[in-house]
């Protein structure tokens, strides 16, 4: 017993504290002496429980002790674009398909998705690109200022309108908008816009005129459309409108297997800006950063890294940021069974520091064949050989 609590005291030392000591108070709280120890079995069941927890934790520190190199950065698109996930080389293929048109094109997916990045990868890779892309968020401003944002005013338009404005479509003109967060617009704003997008041609307030414009649309989202309009709160009309050429981006937690390119992308980046070197990663760390459910997705693995990167001491990135895998925020969609199967296989995998095979390893913490859990890991696509990561770092077997 005596032993036992000096090792546990040692590797919450060594562990600098961190780790959440629940299981393991009956034993670092227990009297000195064992002999003043209260009811024997409750005992012996509480020693039990805080040696799986000292196994837990030592597998969890061996883990933070191995280091593996981040990798080279990866080549992203000349618009920045990282990510050779299955679910990413579906987005590619979709904005070659369309980017050269002007095909109205509706981004959709949740916050830090990188809709943003894609529309400006299409406005690139159009023949407008030497025009404009004029960028409006239909969520910033109250609903009459968003008005004469997108369409202009004439001076004395309205109380307070002291001068004349040109608007963001008129600005756009033989260029590209791009409507972010187009699901927020205001109802009696939604027929305007639809209106020019059918005719071509608004007038600016304040001015019976109509003026014509040629801007090529792009709208973004991340709100359900087919929800808003269920509601009430978005036309139907405007949803067929804008809903020609959808482009989904998937979560970051549909597809993990882009994490360690995307961050060695970013941590070289960071790393460079701030005139540091960093190479490596634990392999516990980099587990952590698989397991976690990426609520903001690219955005937030952006920032988590950036801070990481700030406060890394050596050459080695520590990530000091908690990461502990949250439940799904209200308004996120309800997460699929093979999205629960898959975060689930992860962190298996992450317990047991990457191995499938053996007493302990991920097969036998989900009581599978080894055989089932790779072919379950492949469906799942999830690697066996981390990509981005230098040949024969893999996810041990
Ligand atoms: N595939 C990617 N490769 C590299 N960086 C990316 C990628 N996708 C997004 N990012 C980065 O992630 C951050 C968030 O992207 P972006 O602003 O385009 O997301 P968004 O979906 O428009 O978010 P929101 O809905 O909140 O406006 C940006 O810094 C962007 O550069």
């Amino acid at each position: 017993m005596r032993r036992l609590r000096s090792l546990l005291e040692a590797l919450l030392a060594e562990m600098d504290g961190a780790p959440d000591r629940g299981a393991l108070a009956p034993v670092l709280e227990a009297p000195r002496n064992a002999a003043d120890a209260p009811d024997g079995g409750a005992w012996a069941a509480a020693l039990a429980q805080a040696r799986a927890e000292v196994e837990r934790l030592r597998r969890e520190l061996e883990a933070e002790r191995t280091l593996v190199p981040l990798g080279a950065p990866p080549a992203p698109t000349p618009e920045g674009l990282i990510g050779a996930s299955p679910a990413l080389a579906e987005v590619f293929a979709r904005l070659e398909a369309v980017a050269a048109r002007d095909t109205t094109v509706l981004l959709l997916g949740e916050t830090g998705t990188g809709k943003g990045l894609l529309a400006r990868a299409i406005h690139a890779r159009s023949p407008r690109r030497d025009r404009p892309l004029v960028y409006v968020n239909c969520t910033a401003l109250p609903a009459n200022l968003i008005e004469s944002e997108l369409f202009g005013r004439e001076k004395g338009a309205f109380t307070g309108a002291s001068a004349q404005q040109i608007g963001r479509f008129e600005l756009a003109d033989k260029g590209t908008l791009f409507l972010d967060e187009v699901g927020d617009l205001p109802l009696e704003l939604q027929a305007k816009l639809l209106h020019v997008l059918q005719e071509k041609e608004f007038c600016r307030l304040g001015n019976p005129r109509p003026i014509r414009v040629d801007a090529r649309i792009l709208a973004a989202t991340n709100r359900d459309l087919q929800e808003e309009m269920a509601r009430g709160r978005f036309r139907e009309d405007l949803y067929y409108r804008l809903h020609i050429f959808p482009i989904l981006l998937p979560p970051l937690r549909q597809r993990r297997e882009d994490i360690p390119r995307l961050a060695a992308a970013f941590v070289d980046r960071f790393a460079r800006a701030a005139g540091k070197e960093i190479r490596t990663i634990p392999e516990g760390t980099l587990a952590r950063l698989m397991a976690y459910p990426w609520p903001g997705n690219i955005r937030e693995l952006e920032n988590v890294l950036e801070r990481a990167v700030l406060t890394s001491p050596g050459d080695t990135l520590r990530v000091a940021d908690r990461l502990e895998p949250a439940a799904a925020p209200e308004g996120r969609p309800f997460p699929t069974l093979a999205e629960l199967e898959r975060t689930h296989i992860l962190q298996a995998l992450e317990r047991a520091g990457g191995r499938i095979d053996g007493p302990g390893g991920a097969a036998d913490l989900l009581g599978l064949h080894p055989s089932t859990l790779r072919g379950r890991m492949r469906k799942a696509g999830i690697p066996r050989a981390r990509p981005g990561l230098a040949p024969g770092v893999g996810l041990r077997r």
